[in-house]
């Protein structure tokens, strides 16, 4: 039995509720199968798109007086909520349907960062949805957001993304595993908090999710980590013609590749960091990035890259 934390992509999960729904129902079905076959699954998510959906919705309630101002960190509390219910609906039905009796939840997680983390002062993390570059500087001029090519898909705004370092809700998490719980953890990187004399405190900013399940998985002491993200495989010149697939690369490729700049800041390199702090001196771990739908076939050992420590 290995104890497998997967991490599913906010971009992955596509951009309306339908489609979450739709994509997540899928999910589910190969989540249990792991779990028939004895594995004990836990399931993190990112929330890009979905918190940027969020605040912006509530932005412009607010500019119409509709509601008062929603700040990113409750935003990320709504993400959470908002995809942990599909998850745990999804979950819920598949297990009912192989007759398999298990509890499912969704904790509500909120994640330590530092006050000092440079990340505050250069935003990275793109959120909500893909723009024109047109439509970006109409944007970015008449709200003062900042905006980035994000990996050829088109211009996201960006908000700071600092490093998660403590788990608040870690012990709980442990609890209900070890209950045999099937947990959804984590979600969206965590609601960011500082810890201030006066208590943890939300922050504005979204963690990313790859180094925030990296970091569970550590804490934890997970055997494998699974980022289910958009694409089959991780590339070295990646949209190029010459692109190439990597099948099973080591810490010390991975880094090389790192280095030569294969990996788009902001979405790719965030997933191989958090592979790396997984599995670098841990020759018993190993880490896998796939797509959504290919989770089945990235167990049988027929697709997605392996970064093995
Ligand atoms: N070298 C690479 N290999 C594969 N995909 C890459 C690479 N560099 C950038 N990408 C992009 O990274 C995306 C995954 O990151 P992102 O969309 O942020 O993930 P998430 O699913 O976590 O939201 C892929 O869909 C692809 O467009
Ligand atoms: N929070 C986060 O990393 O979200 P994505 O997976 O959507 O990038």
């Amino acid at each position: 039995m290995a104890k497998v934390v997967v991490a599913l992509g906010g971009n992955a999960l596509g951009k309306s509720p339908e489609e979450q729904l739709e994509l997540v129902k899928n999910t589910a079905a190969s989540l249990v199968g792991l779990i028939d076959a004895g594995h004990q699954v836990v399931i993190s998510h990112g929330n890009g798109p979905q918190v940027g959906q969020i605040n912006l919705g509530m932005n412009f309630a607010a500019e119409n007086g509709k509601t008062a101002a929603f700040p990113f960190p409750e935003c990320g509390a709504m993400s959470q909520g908002y995809i942990g219910y599909h998850l745990q609906q999804s979950l819920q039905n598949e297990l009912h349907k192989r007759w398999m009796k298990k509890n499912v939840v969704t904790t509500v997680t909120q994640i330590a960062v530092d006050p000092t983390d440079p990340a505050f002062e250069n935003p990275t993390k793109p959120v909500g949805d893909f723009y024109s570059k047109e439509q970006a500087e109409q944007i970015a001029a008449e709200k003062g957001y900042t905006f980035v090519e994000d990996a050829g898909r088109g211009y996201r705004q960006v908000v700071p993304s600092p490093l998660p370092k403590k788990i608040i809700e870690l012990d709980s998490i442990e609890t209900l595993i070890n209950n045999g719980d099937l947990v959804i953890a984590g979600g969206g990187g965590g609601i960011p908090v500082v810890i201030t004399d006066d208590g943890l405190q939300g922050v504005p900013a979204v963690i990313d999710k790859d180094r925030s399940s990296a970091l569970l998985a550590d804490n934890i002491d997970a055997d494998k980590l699974i980022i289910l993200t958009a694409v089959d495989y991780v590339y070295i010149n990646f949209n190029q013609p010459d692109q190439k697939r990597l099948e099973n690369i080591s810490v010390d490729e991975a880094k090389e590749y790192m280095a030569a700049g294969h990996f788009a800041a902001g979405s790719m390199l965030p997933k191989i960091q958090a592979c790396l702090s997984f599995v670098e001196g841990h020759p018993e771990r190993e880490a896998i990035i796939t797509s959504l739908s290919g989770l089945d076939d990235a167990l049988a050992g027929k697709l997605g890259t392996v970064i093995h420590g």
